[in-house]
């Protein structure tokens, strides 16, 4: 599997050009991106990038990639990210290593995003994986009961767990927030559940990437499929 996502991210490196300004992913499938990309700007390209997550900012330094931030630029050429599941629409499933919020900061303020993925994060519909919401801990229990209207009102319902760490403690994000991870099943309508999921005050961003992604690069034991959102 590790090798299908190296594959998925060498294949994306195809898009990098010298000058560009690159959205730097975060996860198992992106750190192969910028393990690779710092293996081209050794060699003498030059690019600059911003970081998705400090895992990531980390990982970018050690190599040797500038980096930037979108106080410092407006807009980024390309963003290469992972996601935890693609749809036939391209959209997404996004925040299973909790960068969801950067993630998506980073995407929107890009011309085109590229998602690498070993094929098993292909689905039918959304929802299989466990949808990841990014919440401030005041008021919880009031914005958990926000999220359960909007998840009957666009058809779905399920467990929302408080995702906790490796170390049995709550999960705290980049931005010092909290995430739940609302078991849904498959989502008929990610677009609308995301437009429901928006305007709740205490929800900070959810994982539903809807229309971001451009362009999906899938690697299988049969090879590479590079799918254009229609
Ligand atoms: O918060 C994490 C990100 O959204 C990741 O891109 C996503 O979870 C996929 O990660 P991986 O490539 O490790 O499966």
């Amino acid at each position: 599997m590790d090798a299908l996502k190296r594959q998925a991210a060498a294949k994306a490196l195809e898009h990098v050009r010298d000058g560009m300004q690159l959205g730097l992913g975060t996860g198992s499938t992106a750190k192969h991106f910028v393990d690779l990309l710092g293996e081209k700007v050794a060699a003498g390209m030059k690019v600059v990038g911003v970081p998705t997550s400090e895992a990531t900012r980390i990982q970018a330094e050690q190599c040797r990639i500038p980096l930037t931030t979108l106080d410092v630029i407006d807009r980024l050429d390309l963003t290469v990210d992972g996601a935890d599941e693609v749809d036939g629409a391209l959209n997404l499933i996004k925040g299973g290593g909790g960068a969801l919020l950067r993630e998506k900061i980073v995407a929107a303020a890009s011309d085109r995003m590229i998602v690498i993925a070993d094929e098993t994060k292909w689905v039918d519909a959304l929802g299989r994986f466990p949808l990841p919401v990014e919440v401030i801990p005041f008021g919880l229990a009031a914005t958990q009961r926000m999220m359960a209207k909007a998840f009957a009102e666009s058809g779905v319902s399920g467990q929302m767990v408080i995702r906790k760490g490796k170390d049995g403690h709550v999960f705290v994000t980049d931005g010092g927030h909290w995430i739940i991870d609302a078991h849904l099943g498959r989502i008929a309508d990610a677009p609308r559940l995301a437009g429901l999921l928006n305007p709740i005050p205490g929800v900070v961003e959810h994982g539903l990437f809807i229309g971001l992604a451009t362009t999906t690069v899938l690697a299988g034991a049969q090879g590479i499929r590079v799918i254009e959102r229609r």
